[in-house]
């Protein structure tokens, strides 16, 4: 009898090591150091998976942040944060390398085909011809309204239009196009400071703030970013401090994953100004380049929304000045996007737009309203579900491609 018991006891043992290693070669949940707010974990890419690589979506363990006195996932050892991000993929990880930033406008300009087919080709129609009349120059100001460029930003591109259609005398449809070009150059702003402030400083990493309305596409862009700067070739350590809607922190923690960032997030509905805090001051204990916080775009109200934007800044001061507040805008809500951006500019000092979802617009216009109406620079465009599918914004290479034609 005491053998069958001893026997028994093997077994159950066995089967229990067996079920802990599994859900060990799950994600990597790790509790933070002592001093950690409570509940927040940081997830970084599993280090010694043989295979598959990472670009597939990973094995999901629930979120140890959940349980505040939850231990380290079995078989984690706790990895002291001085450590993060690893600079290689551990062997056996494939990380994906996505491109460099530089030209990702001039490659993603196709994306911008139905605002191309109705301002650009609806434009270089009425200045190919012959001579243009009172009702062509109508037609043109209606086309640029209708994009969304603006009544300022259009009357001064017709005016200058008409003018410098003059001194050409005759009908030249390839100049009026390079003409048409240049003003829409000069109305999207081409001297503003485009500059993303993720350029490490001496001491610590640059501090990004990523805000927006839910659904503007803000989570996609964090990660998007991510993979900009790691295309760029910098670390960086992502916050997830949107701890109201769950899935937001899964779906950032994978976008890290993908690219070998790791991500520290919160227990559901937690403390967002916490997660932010631990992020950035594990971001400079690991000595990255540049800390990206996505913050919550959803709340009961709309003033508790603003109010906890302004309380997550604040707290994140105590540790860091934020570099940039990155204010995310979906171009298909046309004005409704521009007046949701001046409720978060009172909340707080947004120093730079991206607009998203210009994929799926015919108004590309919408960018030179944007800057004109908030007086703040358009940093980034979306132009695409794509991983890489988020370029630098700059102004010659977005009017190409805006109106096409032959000087592509
Ligand atoms: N076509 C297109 N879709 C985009 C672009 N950027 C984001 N999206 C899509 O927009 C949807 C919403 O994106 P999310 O990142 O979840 O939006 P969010 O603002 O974080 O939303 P909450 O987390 O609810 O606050 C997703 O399906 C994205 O793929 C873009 O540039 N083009």
């Amino acid at each position: 009898m005491e053998f069958v018991l001893i026997a028994v006891a093997v077994v159950v043992v066995a089967l229990l090591v067996g079920v802990g290693l599994l859900v060990g070669r799950g994600r990597r949940t790790t509790r933070l150091d002592d001093d950690a707010a409570r509940g927040t974990t940081l997830t970084r890419p599993r280090p010694t998976d043989p295979a598959p690589p990472v670009t597939t979506a990973p094995t999901t363990v629930p979120p140890v942040g959940t349980a505040p006195d939850a231990s380290p996932v079995s078989g984690d050892t706790l990895v002291p944060p001085a450590d993060l991000p690893p600079a290689e993929p551990e062997p056996g990880l494939v990380f994906d390398v996505p491109p460099p930033s530089a030209g990702r406008l001039v490659r993603l300009r196709s994306r911008l085909a139905r605002s191309q087919s109705s301002l650009g080709r609806g434009l270089l129609t009425v200045l190919a011809r012959e001579k243009l009349t009172e009702d062509d120059w109508e037609e043109i100001e209606e086309t640029l309204l209708a994009a969304d460029v603006g009544v300022a930003a259009t009357t001064q591109i017709v005016q200058r239009l008409r003018t410098q259609s003059l001194v050409l005398a005759t009908g030249d449809g390839a100049a009026l196009r390079d003409l048409l070009v240049s003003e829409l150059t000069a109305v999207l702003g081409p001297d503003l400071d485009r500059t993303l402030a993720t350029d490490r400083e001496l001491d610590r990493p640059a501090v990004v703030l990523v805000v927006g309305v839910n659904g503007a596409g803000k989570t996609t862009t964090c990660g998007k970013i991510a993979r900009v700067l790691v295309g760029d070739g910098r670390s960086v350590l992502l916050g997830a401090a949107d701890t109201f809607r769950a899935a937001a922190a899964d779906q950032l923690e994978t976008w890290g994953e993908r690219v070998g960032v790791p991500t520290v997030r919160g227990a559901e509905g937690g403390d967002p100004a916490s997660v932010a805090y631990e992020a950035v001051k594990v971001g400079r204990e690991a000595d990255v380049d540049a800390v990206l916080v996505d913050t919550a775009g959803r709340l009961h109200t709309k003033s508790g929304l603003m109010d906890e934007l302004g309380k997550v800044k604040r707290v994140v001061e105590k540790l860091s000045p934020v570099d940039e507040v990155l204010l995310v805008l979906d171009a298909t809500t046309g004005q409704n996007g521009v007046v949701q951006a001046r409720v978060f500019t009172e909340a707080v000092t947004v120093t730079g737009i991206v607009l998203t979802k210009l994929d799926g617009t015919a108004k590309g216009g919408i960018v030179v309203s944007v800057q004109r109406e908030l007086g703040i620079p358009v940093k980034l465009v979306g132009l695409g579900e794509g991983a890489d599918d988020l370029a630098p914004f700059e102004p010659r290479a977005f009017a190409e491609a805006l109106v096409g034609g032959q000087a592509e």
